[in-house]
């Protein structure tokens, strides 16, 4: 019945204060209230209706996303909201759609590669949405390796402007979100050429469409790419793609804040110093293009992807934590088997089955939490050394955004697919919100660099630091336990045979070590103030089972290393069923203290009352195919089956 409880009988048995775990979960009170408030107004606005995706086609799944976009900044507008709160709105209204690269790839492009001046023209037009803005980096022929782009941007000192080009087919942009129908703008990266030398791979702003008539500029040849995975809403999405010929680009449209180019000999007196925001010493183009990298390390190209890794980690934490919140709630509805004397069948949330796939999951949505916001200050911290010229952590920074993107991304990924799973038949219906959860969520594992490429760079940190062990350059930071690893020098000739060729082991070595840092941030959380009753003791508990499903997970190694011993992986096994008897009075309060709305949730499922048969009943005659009886078809296909004379005895 509607505005009954069916899960208040587990609601009671929490054996902590949900309320503060929802604070712990948001971040800070502030954080709460802020996300509490947004959520519940995107909520109630009809404007953000989102449960009728599935019955869109791709163009009308398209335009319903400009619209929804529209609305949420005329919503942003009217109601003054901050930019955190903007952001919370976008997250809330949970559209993937242009606006996510805009303001996600575009803006902190421009804020990290671009000069005071380059800032100071762009942003303002940006924040305002007065241009829309993509990343146009990956192309038909390469994504992951950048530095193979072949889009060109050949300097002409003549009139001061770099000719951007698409040389080959396999040059053609592709990929890029927002490119395919809504961007203005790019920021296009291209290999620089001056003076006839190539320069290496940097940023460049280019206009794509008139600002008057969304007409595609000379020279652009741009469209979209085309349908995706599933019928998933990623497909309202314009994934892009884009030709150029020949397009022309002031000068002062590289992003400079890397590099610079003065032309001391140049024909007009147009030499433009641009004073970097970090103070460089500036890079100068000879007349004889002689072009000298600052001294800068030239990675800084690739900073924006620095601080989208670093996002998609805390992306990663809410996907799973929507998908655990579903799985969690419905596992305490659902009962199969188990009726003794006629009484109620076994809730499936009782089986140690189903606790053992879904408990893990619910420990890592909480763990991969606590690990991007550690992330975010990692980032914030490296950014702010940046700025004072000093790039110490700037490895390892790349390091922790690149393995925890990869790692929580995969892991995400894969606890989606589980918590469908975990549904029994009903996870595969589009109104448990599940497959279009995976749809949406599974490019994370490629987008952003792709997953294994990404964990090869950490393996490549890794090995860098073990070359190192032994010099008076000692491991700090997240490798300062790497001194403790000597006995790899003596073996370091054996690894000799080349990265190439031990690469997929070092990439197992490299998922370690991020899973290390994701349980010592975890275990670090916990060493901090966490007001509440009974809250710290719930999330000990969920620490150790993150870190003795992993143990138990990769037993092997962990045994055949000598790290333990036959009997300590019994224990923690022991250890593991234990605590998962622990944490199932609470896995319902634990999920609450996500504080997701049914509207975010998108889930008969996983909806907050429990009342989940009903729901199924009462959506399933809404599907457009229950509009009609007799179905479309039937008169000219069925019938006439039905009706055949049976002309061969044979059938
Ligand atoms: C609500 C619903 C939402 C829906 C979702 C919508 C959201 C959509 C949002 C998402 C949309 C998706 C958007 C997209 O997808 S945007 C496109 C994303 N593309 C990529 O991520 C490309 C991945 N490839 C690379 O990053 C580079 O090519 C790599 C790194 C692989 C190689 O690189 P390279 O060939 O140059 O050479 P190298 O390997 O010799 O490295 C040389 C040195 O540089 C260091 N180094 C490397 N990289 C970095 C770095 N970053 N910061 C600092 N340092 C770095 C490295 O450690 C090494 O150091 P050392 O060993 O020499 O000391
Ligand atoms: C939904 C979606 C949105 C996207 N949005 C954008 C965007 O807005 N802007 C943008 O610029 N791009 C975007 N991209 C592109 C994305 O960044 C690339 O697809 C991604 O970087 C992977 O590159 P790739 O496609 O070249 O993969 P590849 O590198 O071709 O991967 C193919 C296989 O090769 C393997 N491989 C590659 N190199 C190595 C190596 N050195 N050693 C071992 N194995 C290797 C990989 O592990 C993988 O298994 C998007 C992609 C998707 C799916």
């Amino acid at each position: 019945m509607e505005g009954v409880d069916h899960l208040a009988h587990e609601r009671n048995k929490s054996e902590f204060d949900v309320d503060a775990m929802k604070i712990v979960w948001a971040g800070s009170p502030h954080a709460f209230v802020v996300s509490d408030r947004i959520s519940k107004l995107v909520a109630s606005d009809p404007g953000f209706r989102k449960d009728n995706r599935s019955t869109l086609s791709r163009k009308e799944l398209f335009k319903n996303t400009l619209r929804k976009a529209a609305y949420a900044w005329k919503t942003i507008i009217d109601l003054h909201l901050s930019e955190e709160e903007a952001a919370k709105l976008r997250f809330y209204v949970d559209e993937p759609a242009f606006t996510d690269v805009h303001w996600g790839m575009f803006i902190p492009a421009i804020k990290g590669q671009g000069t005071e001046e380059q800032q100071q023209k762009w942003l303002p037009l940006a924040y305002k949405m007065q241009i829309i803005g993509c990343y146009a980096q990956t192309e038909l022929g390469h994504g992951s390796n950048v530095q193979g782009l072949e889009t060109t941007a050949t300097f002409d000192p003549q009139t001061d402007e770099f000719i951007i080009h698409s040389p080959t087919l396999t040059s053609s942009k592709w990929w890029p979100g927002g490119l395919g129908k809504v961007a203005t703008h790019a920021i296009a990266y291209a290999l620089l050429i001056v003076g006839g030398r190539e320069q290496g791979v940097h940023g460049f702003i280019v206009q794509l469409r008139s600002l008057e008539d969304h007409s595609p500029l000379p020279g652009m040849t741009v469209g979209d790419i085309g349908m995706k995975f599933g019928n998933g809403a990623y497909n309202a999405m314009d994934n892009g793609v884009l030709r150029f010929d020949h397009v022309r680009i002031p000068r002062n449209q590289m992003l400079m804040r890397c590099a610079q180019y003065t032309c001391l000999c140049m024909p007009s007196d147009a030499k433009l110093i641009l004073e970097p925001c970090i103070l460089i010493r500036v890079s100068q183009v000879t007349c004889e293009g002689k072009y000298k990298q600052s001294d800068v390390p030239r990675q800084l190209v690739y900073g924006a992807m620095l601080y989208v890794r670093q996002t998609i980690v805390a992306d990663a934490s809410c996907a799973l934590s929507r998908a655990v919140c579903i799985a969690t709630r419905y596992s305490a509805v659902r009962r199969q088997f188990g009726s003794q004397n006629g009484g109620p069948e076994t809730q499936v949330i009782d089986y140690k089955t189903q606790q053992s796939r879904l408990f893990p999951l619910l420990a890592s949505a909480y763990a991969f939490r606590f690990v991007g916001e550690w992330l975010k200050w990692l980032y914030a911290d490296v950014t702010q050394r940046l700025q004072a010229n000093d790039f110490s952590t700037l490895p390892e920074a790349h390091a922790c955004t690149a393995g925890l993107k990869s790692l929580t991304t995969t892991a995400t990924a894969d606890g989606i697919e589980e918590c469908r799973k975990l549904c029994g038949g009903h996870g595969y219906l589009c109104s448990s919100g599940l497959p279009e959860l995976f749809a949406v969520y599974v490019p994370a594992c490629t987008y952003e660099g792709e997953n294994t490429v990404l964990l090869l760079q950490v393996a490549r940190f890794l090995m860098k630091t073990v070359s190192q062990l032994g010099s008076s350059k000692k491991p700090v930071g997240t490798i300062a336990y790497m001194t403790r690893v000597e006995h790899l020098m003596q073996c370091r000739c054996g690894v000799q045979r080349g990265f190439a060729e031990l690469s997929a082991d070092l990439v197992e070595a490299a998922v370690a070590h991020c899973q290390l840092l994701v349980v010592s941030k975890f275990i670090e959380k916990l060493q901090q103030e966490i007001p509440g009753k009974g809250v710290k003791q719930q999330l000990e508990v969920l620490c150790n089972i993150y870190a003795l499903f992993l143990l138990h997970k990769h037993q092997g190694d962990f045994l055949s290393t000598g790290c333990i011993t036959p009997k300590h992986a019994a224990l923690a096994n022991d250890e593991l069923r234990s605590l998962y008897s622990q944490v199932r009075p609470n896995a319902i309060a634990l999920v609450d203290a996500f504080n997701y709305t049914d509207h975010y949730l998108g889930s008969i499922l996983g909806c907050y009352d429990g009342n989940v048969y009903p729901k199924l009943y009462e959506a399933a005659w809404k599907d457009p195919l229950n509009e009609s009886v007799v179905p479309d078809g039937y008169h000219q296909y069925i019938r006439p089956l039905l009706k055949q004379e049976i002309r061969t005895a044979r059938l």
